[in-house]
């Protein structure tokens, strides 16, 4: 990290002294990361099942939670991770993991989000991970979601990056077709996700941890009601899940140039 800053600086409002900088505004958008990541592990206690999320705002908490175990400030904790890729760093880390098979009951999960909306309403998954996320997050007592300021939007699909959605490889053009469709009043664009070629290859539909594909969906409007669009979406017969998470973060946590806020949903 190039600048120093206290991790667990907590500051709500804006400062009182107008002219002075705001206190993180000399912050890297990787430092706020890990400023919201390390104030979400706060919420952990020894004996926990947590749910791990992914991306690069979740692996710093990821990091923390197994400094933490090493200290001995942390004992007896139970990671559920999200995707592979988080599975991969937390054995590495040395987090002692298991499944919503034999642990289906989480008691708290951190993960980062790709749009929140003033309603606590997310969109994830551009990372790819969504399906292992719901699952896992949706088995959660709390939920703790770690964002740095620049995926606060006023709605969902308001960034006018990707919501995206999981879908089963059989005709997924078919389904793409059939989700543009849905959303045509909204100026919905429905693309299938693609990776680029190793060593200049041909792109092929990127494959997630399920062994699905995703289509990302760009709206250049408000959808309006989510849940009846959620619903829409649930109805394709070809859709696996969708990428907007409703009414299931309990807590957010934002970092940005004027410090750290938590908001808890119920309070
Ligand atoms: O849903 C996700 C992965 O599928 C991530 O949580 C989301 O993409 C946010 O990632 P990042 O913290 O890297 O911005």
């Amino acid at each position: 990290m190039g600048s120093a800053f206290d991790p667990f600086v907590m500051v709500t409002e804006e400062p009182a002294v107008v002219n002075s900088p705001p206190p993180l505004s000399n912050l890297t958008q990787e430092e706020l990361k890990k400023i919201a990541a390390y104030k979400a592990v706060e919420f952990v206690e020894s004996g926990m099942v947590i749910g791990l999320g992914t991306g690069s705002t979740a692996k710093h908490a990821v990091a923390r939670i197994s400094e933490l175990l090493q200290e001995g400030k942390l004992k007896d904790i139970i990671g559920i991770p999200t995707s592979t890729t988080t599975h991969e760093q937390a054995v590495s880390l040395g987090i002692p993991l298991s499944d919503l098979d034999s642990h289906p009951v989480v008691d708290l999960s951190i993960d980062g989000a790709d749009e929140v909306d003033p309603a606590l309403n997310l969109v994830k998954g551009r990372g790819g991970s969504l399906l292992r996320e719901k699952m896992i997050e949706g088995a959660s007592k709390k939920f703790v979601v770690i964002v740095d300021e620049s995926k606060l939007v006023k709605y969902i699909g308001g960034s006018g990056l990707a919501v995206p959605v999981e879908v089963v490889p059989f005709c997924c053009d078919f389904t793409r077709g059939k989700l543009e469709e849905l959303f045509r009043e909204a100026g919905c664009v429905a693309k299938l996700r693609m990776k680029i070629g190793s060593n200049g290859g041909d792109a092929t539909p990127a494959v997630t941890d399920n062994g699905n594909y995703v289509v990302d969906l760009y709206l250049e409007r408000d959808i309006g009601d989510l849940e009846a669009a959620s619903e829409k979406i649930l109805r394709f017969p070809g859709v696996v899940e969708h990428g907007m998470f409703l009414g299931m973060a309990t807590t957010l946590i934002v970092a940005g140039k004027f410090g750290v806020t938590v908001k808890d949903r119920f309070g």
